[in-house]
């Protein structure tokens, strides 16, 4: 072995050392053999090979017969290495360019490249081997686990748009394991006290896994709960292992429990989101004794929904092949009580609240398709809301219907196929004039009421409301006789004009006056004077006709 036979081997085989490094740019100059060479030790001193000697056994290994390999190692001379290496020694390895921003980069992607030009070292073939065998584990793992899920465990899937996700959730949010969870979501929730009483009960935050599966402890039984983000909702499942669906029931039975213990007196209010019902609120239950107004036509309506709910109803309705609905029209002026009445009925059947508003008509006609049963439909302010008379909406509006919900859309869902059966709906509007007859006909509104403006009667029970006698009123000293206060009461309603300010005008000066009844009566003229010179429709002589 001699330089000259170095050399010679070198100038044979530069061309595919080259190639072996993708330096394609090179092939071309490839004309002399220092160049050559030199070029060589830059490139292969990158990979550490420091001297000849190194880069001569790897280069007889890589491109030569192992038999010439180990006689050309053998018979490598070690003076003459030394001596022809030496010549070599202003060559010492290059740090290329990559090595200084990341160090050990090129020593590891040096067996992929080797890979791709077709050579196998043993270095390559332990990274592919290493390789293979956690590609192959990964792929292991999963099918292992489908296969395992899919013949020895039980899984339970809850939709983002049902109510049995919010109970889930609830339930997940004061369970231990969320602490270790790695992905999470933050919630801001209503705190449940309605007192705030200091920075840390404001805005309080609830934490919930998010996106990944979850491993905990259920009565012994493991399960793993799996959050599917897509979009801005998530599906989950959860899964036990082993065949038990019934622990998954219990643990679902277990989280109803509790949701329903949290919305005690509370009403469920739904909304729509992207075509489906989405639990949006809680909001507390107001009796229905509170809202003021006629006594008789509120007996009379509450006897008629409670008539629609009974037992027996829809199969009455059925036997005679009549849909089971039933529609309410409440009209009136604004902040007369037709809203907060709706709520209270639902407060007092129990009914969920679904309220609609910006829908088009074809995510109308998939929402009424869906109505969850037991259920008020709360449509507010209708004259608004793109529903008014026939003659009076635009040809251009009816034949390129913008987002909102159309007349001919609202009348198709309200008595179309598609209409759940045993729907309460409520419509609200302080115009009844402008809405089409077709709307609010018998069958689609069956009984219609008005709201009216604050008469004296109303006035007066307004009154008692704000100023009615509590056990705290007693503890701190500063109870008033009953008597007392029907008197301030029918005081203050003689001092109110008939039919002028609505409920909600009267409501919100007494509660300006809350601490005293007394100054309530005091002020009441002021009030009603200022209210005169305020607003240019309430102006005497022409109050009573514009209010109405
Ligand atoms: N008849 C009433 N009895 C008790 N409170 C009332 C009554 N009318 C109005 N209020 C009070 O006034 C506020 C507004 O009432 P509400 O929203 O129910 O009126 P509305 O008729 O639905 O008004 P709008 O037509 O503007 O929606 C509520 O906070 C409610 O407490």
């Amino acid at each position: 072995m001699t330089n000259s036979y170095l050399k010679q081997y070198l100038q044979r085989n530069i061309t595919r050392i080259s190639a072996a490094f993708c330096d394609v740019d090179y092939l071309p100059q490839a004309q002399s053999l220092p160049g050559h060479a030199s070029k060589f030790t830059q490139i292969h001193g990158r990979l550490g090979y420091k001297t000849y000697k190194e880069q001569f056994l790897w280069l007889s290994s890589t491109f030569l017969h192992p038999y010439n390999s180990t006689n050309i190692s053998q018979s490598f001379n070690r003076n003459e290495c030394n001596q022809w290496g030496s010549s070599y020694d202003s060559h010492s390895p290059q740090i290329s360019l990559i090595d200084i921003f990341f160090p050990g980069l090129s020593l590891a992607s040096a067996p992929v490249q080797q890979l791709l030009a077709g050579n196998v070292d043993s270095y390559t073939r332990l990274l592919c081997t290493l390789g293979v065998f956690v590609l192959f584990t990964r792929y292991a793992i999963h099918y292992f686990w489908e296969l395992v899920r899919s013949y020895f465990t039980s899984t339970l899937h809850v939709s983002y748009y049902d109510e049995a996700y919010d109970m889930l959730v609830d339930w997940i949010a004061q369970q231990p394991f969320v602490h270790n969870a790695q992905s999470l979501i933050a919630r801001v929730r209503s705190p449940q006290r309605t007192i705030i009483q200091n920075q840390a009960k404001k805005k309080p935050l609830t934490f919930s896994p998010w996106d990944g599966s979850f491993p905990f402890w259920y009565k012994g039984h493991l399960l793993i709960l799996h959050c599917a983000a897509k979009d801005h909702r998530e599906d989950i499942y959860i899964s036990s292992i082993g065949l038990y669906p019934n622990i998954l029931k219990e643990l679902v039975e277990e989280c109803r429990g509790t949701y329903l213990n949290n919305i005690n007196k509370k009403i469920t209010v739904f909304e729509h989101r992207e075509g489906d019902w989405k639990k949006t609120r809680l909001r507390a239950i107001r009796p229905i004794s509170t809202v003021i107004m006629d006594k008789k036509v509120q007996d009379d309506l509450l006897r008629d929904v409670k008539d629609f709910l009974g037992e027996d109803t829809q199969k009455w309705y059925a036997d005679r092949g009549i849909p089971y609905q039933r529609g309410y029209l409440l009209h009136g002026p604004p902040g007369a009580g037709k809203s907060s009445f709706s709520l209270s009925l639902a407060g007092e059947y129990e009914l969920d609240t679904l309220q609609l508003s910006g829908i088009s008509d074809s995510k109308l006609m998939k929402l009424f398709a869906e109505l969850p049963p037991h259920s008020i439909v709360l449509l507010e302010d209708v004259d608004v809301a793109g529903m008014g008379r026939r003659d009076d909406v635009d040809t251009d509006q009816e034949n390129n219907p913008g987002p909102g919900v159309t007349l001919s859309g609202l009348l198709n869902v309200l008595d179309g196929v598609s209409s759940q059966e045993g729907r309460v709906l409520i419509m609200t509007t302080n115009h009844i004039e402008h809405l089409d007859e077709a709307l609010i006909r018998p069958g689609r509104a069956d009984k219609k009421v008005y709201f009216k403006l604050a008469d004296r009667k109303i006035s007066a029970q307004l009154f008692q409301t704000v100023f009615k006698q509590t056990p705290d009123h007693k503890q701190a000293k500063k109870q008033f006789g009953g008597e007392t206060i029907e008197r301030l009461a029918n005081n203050f309603a003689s001092k109110v004009p008939d039919e002028v300010f609505s409920p909600a005008d009267v409501l919100s000066f007494l509660l300006e006056q809350k601490n005293s009844p007394f100054d309530a009566v005091a002020e009441v003229e002021n009030w009603v004077a200022k209210a005169k010179t305020a607003s240019p429709l309430k102006r005497e002589g022409s109050w009573v006709e514009e209010g109405r």
